[in-house]
């Protein structure tokens, strides 16, 4: 996160930090108790490896009463998604149990209803991303709020020419905006989440490259689908 600042500890309690080798990778969402919501980019560099899944963590590094690093039992990116697009830029994880809910560790319902969120409706968006462009990469949750800005402002060919689909949306990104490491967390406006970061142009601060997200309505039935069909 650029331009942000450090969130109130555990007042989101829905993030997760997805971890390789205890390494930050990347952002994402409880969306239920075995289910955490992210970006299917974050799968790029990984092989086939599998995430583990940090929930209810404010720190890193430091130990807090409710923080737990869970395993994944399986990954499910979107059929869509591809490495050289944002489209159906999602990804599922089944966690290998159930999560244990509690203060620091909650549930994030995601928006069902089809509508564009209004330009201008402030939003806000947490995440582990780097803070600045030489990269330092933060140990506790930041966060920003950015206004959202219209698909077609967002389409203009000075911005990202055409490449916004009705499945996505933006945010401005003058100064404050969505960084490395920061993909697959969760966009909230109105304590709903309406959209996934996604990296996009993969350029952080410009405003000619507002941030793109992946809306979550229109997916409300894959997601629904996945999870009732995995979960048995
Ligand atoms: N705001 C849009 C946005 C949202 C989420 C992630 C990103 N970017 C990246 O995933 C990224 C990836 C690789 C090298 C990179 N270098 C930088 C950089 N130094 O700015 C970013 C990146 C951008």
């Amino acid at each position: 996160i650029l331009g942000g600042y450090e969130a109130r500890p555990h007042l989101k309690p829905f993030m997760a930090s997805l971890q390789l080798d205890g390494q930050h990778v990347c952002g994402g969402f409880l969306v239920a108790e075995q289910w955490v919501l992210s970006a299917a980019h974050c799968t790029e560099e990984t092989g086939d490896k599998l995430f583990q899944v940090l929930l209810g963590a404010h720190s890193l590094t430091e130990q807090e009463p409710h923080k737990r690093l869970y395993r994944v039992r399986a990954q499910f990116p979107h059929p869509g998604s591809n490495k050289h697009n944002n489209k159906d830029d999602l990804l599922l994880l089944q966690l290998e149990e159930k999560a244990e809910l509690n203060a620091d560790v909650q549930v994030l319902p995601f928006q069902r209803e089809d509508r564009d969120v209004a330009p201008d409706t402030v939003c806000e968006v947490a995440g582990w991303g780097i803070t600045s462009h030489s990269g330092r990469r933060p140990d506790r949750l930041q966060q920003v709020e950015r206004p959202v800005i219209s698909r077609d402002v967002c389409n203009h060919r000075t911005r990202h020419d055409g490449t916004i689909t009705n499945n996505m949306m933006c945010t401005d990104s003058r100064r404050k905006d969505t960084c490395k490491g920061d993909s697959g967390g969760p966009l909230v406006c109105g304590g709903v989440a309406e959209g996934v970061v996604t990296a996009g142009s993969r350029v952080c601060g410009n405003y000619k490259k507002p941030a793109i997200y992946t809306r979550l309505a229109p997916y409300a039935a894959w997601i629904d689908g996945v999870m009732a069909s995995a979960d048995g």
